[in-house]
């Protein structure tokens, strides 16, 4: 839904809870502020006035002085304080915006954050958010300052002499007339300079994460046209606003600082007629054209709120994706049964049909099929990362829709086909957040085969992993994935291809800890290497689009073709050894 500048505020707001305060109170400080610049003028022109009028004494020049250095030190305190103000409402506002937004991406499904980029999300959690800052940090105050400070002193100048306090208006009416056409259609154009930012992150995430194939097949940068295109289309948008932005910006600009062509001649004029005395005339002279350029920053702010709008819709957009909401409690029996399920990724093409597998409580499970079969997407399903389309799932008996979605991740253990270790200790990487002990960390690992290896390590537990778990290879990885798992204890455990990045001694490590790992849980293992269903209790075999085939290992290896022909070409190839010239030994 589109909404309105004055909603997106509002939304902003209601984010910033209870920090809205120190905003307002920022522009409480501001407002004063910016009304008492009029006061050194005023004072200024008391003493010009005395002056002209031959009433000037040491008594009024004190007086006056006092008031114009109380005056500027009011102003400047004020706007300090309301600075402060504004920045700690801001920035506590923004951790709370990030806070929601991330918080909302753990609640929805992982469909539809599939849907838009990793440099899309990126930029709307720094980037976009980060310029909401701009706006209740600065524009608020800055803008309540800028506005009521020229306000205040025009309302003086009317006092002092109306007529030519409209005259010195009339450069202002130019220059917000130029303001308008600046700003005409610069929404739409914000809009696209963040989808290219947002697409340049992307592909930079790309081209950093891709960079050892690079490296590899000797691509230069300029080899990813993704990344120049990329880059091109990012310059090609701000020359466009650029273009569009700043002849008007120049026009005001100037325009803004015209007052005196106006006001010295027609002052000038009234003063030699009589009509005008000379201390209100020098009043005019030297205030009533510059006031108006206080104003100036104005422009700067307009151009920087369409982005900061777009800020608010983005984080906005994020937070109106339906989130996984209520529910009830996670079972206490662990069976798990796919029931008649459909489902696709994109709503065309449908990776399952009429699909279904029963696991009773404490079974063990392994799904085989061809690479591309959609092994992968049933275990998804089954952790409800999507949604399916048609059918059911149920755990103990009960539809996973109906089941509160944190106590089903919390019950349900996954590791995955590719370990990813966050940035930081090995501890922190098998703790996830839990308050576990080290003792109980250092078990889980020794349970995972890890334990020695870690403790090898110089830092032991406390060794910095490194940017996407660079410091292990791959079977350490997979362990520490595992000794995480072990750790969490969930009654349903969920193996994708675990055992892929193995080598043969580090695969005896692993089957060690997957064993470990496995005892007293309803498991479901994505087998790659046929030997791990020789552990499982029964065997399901996806095949055209559904199970095909599920039952004890010897009874679909009599009764599917494809499970049957895997087995033999897994026997011959263990039979089957080679040579670096080629051919068979
Ligand atoms: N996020 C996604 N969006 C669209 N299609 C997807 C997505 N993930 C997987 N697919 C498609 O769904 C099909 C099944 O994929 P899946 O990963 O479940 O297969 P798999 O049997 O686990 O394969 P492998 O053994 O190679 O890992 C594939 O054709 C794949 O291209």
């Amino acid at each position: 839904m589109n909404k309105s500048k004055r909603e997106l505020i509002g939304l902003l707001l209601k984010w910033a809870g209870k920090d809205k305060y120190y905003l307002y109170l920022s522009v409480i400080c501001s407002l004063i502020s910016g009304l008492s610049t009029t006061i050194p003028y005023y004072a200024v022109y008391k003493i010009m006035e005395n002056i002209y009028s031959g009433t000037c004494t040491k008594g009024v020049i004190v007086n006056y002085c006092t008031l114009l250095f109380f005056g500027i030190i009011i102003r400047f305190i004020l706007f300090g304080t309301s600075g402060v103000l504004s920045h700690k409402g801001a920035y506590n506002a923004l951790f709370k915006v990030r806070c929601l937004v991330i918080n909302h991406m753990s609640k929805v499904p992982l469909g539809s954050l599939s849907e838009r980029n990793t440099g899309e999300i990126k930029t709307v959690l720094n980037e976009e958010i980060e310029k909401l800052e701009l706006f209740l940090a600065h524009h608020l105050p800055e803008l309540v300052f800028y506005i009521s400070g020229p306000l205040a002193i025009f309302i003086y100048l009317c006092i002092v002499n109306w007529k030519l306090a409209l005259i010195s208006l009339i450069p202002l009416v130019l220059a917000f007339l130029i303001m308008g056409i600046m700003f005409r259609g610069t929404d739409k154009m914000m809009e696209r300079a963040s989808h290219s930012i947002a697409s340049l992150n992307s592909t930079m995430i790309e081209y950093i994460s891709g960079m050892k194939l690079i490296k590899a097949y000797n691509m230069g940068s300029k080899s990813f046209t993704k990344y120049s295109n990329a880059v091109e289309d990012e310059y090609s948008v701000w020359k466009k606003i650029s273009r569009k932005m700043g002849p008007p910006y120049a026009m005001y600009i100037v325009i803004v600082e015209c007052g005196l062509l106006l006001i010295v001649p027609i002052g000038g004029f009234w003063f030699l007629k009589g009509s005008l005395s000379a201390s209100v005339f020098i009043l005019f002279a030297i205030v009533g054209s510059l006031y108006l350029t206080e104003l100036r920053p104005l422009q700067e702010l307009g151009s920087n709120f369409a982005q900061v709008l777009n800020g608010i819709r983005k984080a906005e957009e994020i937070l109106e994706i339906p989130a996984y909401e209520g529910g009830t409690e996670f079972p206490t029996k662990h069976s798990v049964e796919l029931r008649n399920v459909t489902f696709s990724y994109d709503n065309k093409l449908n990776i399952l049909e009429n699909c279904s597998i029963n696991i009773k409580d404490g079974e063990k499970i392994a799904i085989v099929g061809r690479s591309g079969a959609g092994k992968s997407t049933i275990i998804q399903l089954i952790a409800r990362f999507y949604d399916v389309n048609k059918g059911k799932i149920l755990i103990g008996n009960k539809d996973i829709k109906e089941i509160n979605y944190e106590e089903l991740l919390k019950n349900v253990s996954i590791v995955f086909q590719k370990t990813f270790l966050t940035r930081g200790s090995v501890i922190e990487n098998i703790r996830m957040g839990s308050e576990a002990t080290i003792e109980q960390v250092r078990e889980a690992a020794k349970k995972a085969q890890i334990d020695d290896y870690i403790m090898s390590l110089p830092d032991g537990y406390d060794t910095l992993v490194g940017s996407y778990g660079s410091r292990f290879s791959g079977g350490e990885k997979q362990r520490i994935a595992i000794a995480r798992a072990i750790l969490k204890n969930a009654p349903l455990l969920i193996l994708d291809e675990a055992t892929s990045a193995a080598d043969p001694e580090n695969q005896l490590e692993i089957d060690k800890a997957i064993h470990n790992l496995c005892k007293g849980k309803t498991v479901i293992i994505v087998a790659h290497r046929l030997s791990v269903v020789l552990q499982c209790d029964k065997v399901a075999v996806v095949e055209n689009n559904t199970i095909s085939c599920m039952g004890k290992h010897e009874e679909v290896k009599s009764k599917n073709k494809y499970y049957k022909d895997a087995w033999h070409d897994y026997e011959q190839a263990r039979k089957t050894s080679y040579h670096m010239g080629g051919g068979r030994a």
